[in-house]
């Protein structure tokens, strides 16, 4: 069974955080996500996170902070996911591998449009009130 780490990004600004559409050709595709991606070897995951992000939405990572780790087996694949809040970065963030991409209000996020393990982050995200800031 493969299994993968995976360097996930939660980028926010002002209650809002930046989710991007998974092409249908990949695993788990026509969902949406927080941009992010395999941790390669050698590598650590802030390393990953940087070049990731860089990668996929065009923004420079310049502070982020150990959110929560889930691990999940989707049955044809097994990740870990090691999720970020990235609250400082620079440039605007945008699709940058041509996949759709937008802003969404933290309150507004809905688990139905992600990946399952990623229902586990939407709830935590809704419950913390220090990301109202
Ligand atoms: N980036 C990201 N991946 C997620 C989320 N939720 C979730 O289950 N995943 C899973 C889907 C994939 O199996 C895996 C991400 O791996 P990936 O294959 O897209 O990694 P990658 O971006 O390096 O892709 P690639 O360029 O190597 O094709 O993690 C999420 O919110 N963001
Ligand atoms: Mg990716």
């Amino acid at each position: 069974m493969q299994h993968v780490l995976v360097a996930v990004g939660i980028v926010l600004r002002q209650g809002q955080t930046f989710i991007t559409l998974r092409p249908d050709d990949k695993h788990q595709g026509g969902k949406w996500e927080f941009p992010g991606g395999k941790v390669e070897a050698g590598e650590t995951t802030f390393a990953a996170l940087k070049r990731e992000l860089d990668e996929e939405i065009g923004i420079e990572v310049k502070h982020s902070t150990a959110f929560m780790r889930i691990e999940h087996d989707y049955g044809d694949k097994q990740v870990t996911l090691d999720i970020h809040i990235i609250d400082d970065f620079s440039n605007e963030p945008y699709g940058r591998e041509q996949q759709q991409g937008r802003w969404v209000a933290i309150d507004a996020l809905q688990s139905s449009q992600f990946p399952a393990a990623n229902a586990l982050i939407v709830e935590k995200l809704q419950q913390s009130d220090w990301l109202a800031v």
